[in-house]
């Protein structure tokens, strides 16, 4: 049982780790989280139900994303740093699935919370 909660405390601070090493050395990622996490927050302020709960997903899973994308990016790296036709394709499919991510945010922002944040500001 002790050796047992000890193994996931050691997960969870790898985890944590993982989440401070994007942090401090991908700048898309800082952006993107701070777009993302805005979003889920206004999401869940602003909305009510069930709406609230799927637009702050869906906001959320950009930041997901990002970290797919920062962790696709620095495997890569350690394979080569040479030019390589598959390490480019790699790093632009990873890359894909986080604009992917964020076009389909938007839409939902702006069809459902953008209406909401205007009627709370004006
Ligand atoms: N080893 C490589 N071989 C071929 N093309 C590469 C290679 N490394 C990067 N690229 C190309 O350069 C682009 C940018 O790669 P880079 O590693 O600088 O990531 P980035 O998009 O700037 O992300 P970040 O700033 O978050 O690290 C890739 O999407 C890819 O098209």
């Amino acid at each position: 049982m002790m050796q047992t909660l000890k193994k996931i405390v050691r997960g969870i601070s790898f985890a944590l780790e993982g989440l401070v090493f994007a942090f401090k050395n991908d700048q898309h990622f800082r952006i993107n989280s701070f777009l993302s996490l805005t979003g889920t927050f206004l999401s869940l302020a602003l909305l009510e139900g069930c709406l609230s709960l799927v637009l702050a997903f869906i906001n959320y899973s950009i930041l997901v994303a990002e970290l797919f994308n920062t962790a696709i990016e620095r495997a890569v790296d350690t394979a080569t740093l040479e030019f390589h036709p598959l390490a480019k394709a790699a790093k632009d499919v990873s890359s894909a699935a986080v604009l992917t991510t964020g076009i389909f945010a938007l839409l939902a922002d702006l069809i459902y919370l953008l209406p909401a944040l205007l009627s709370a500001i004006l």
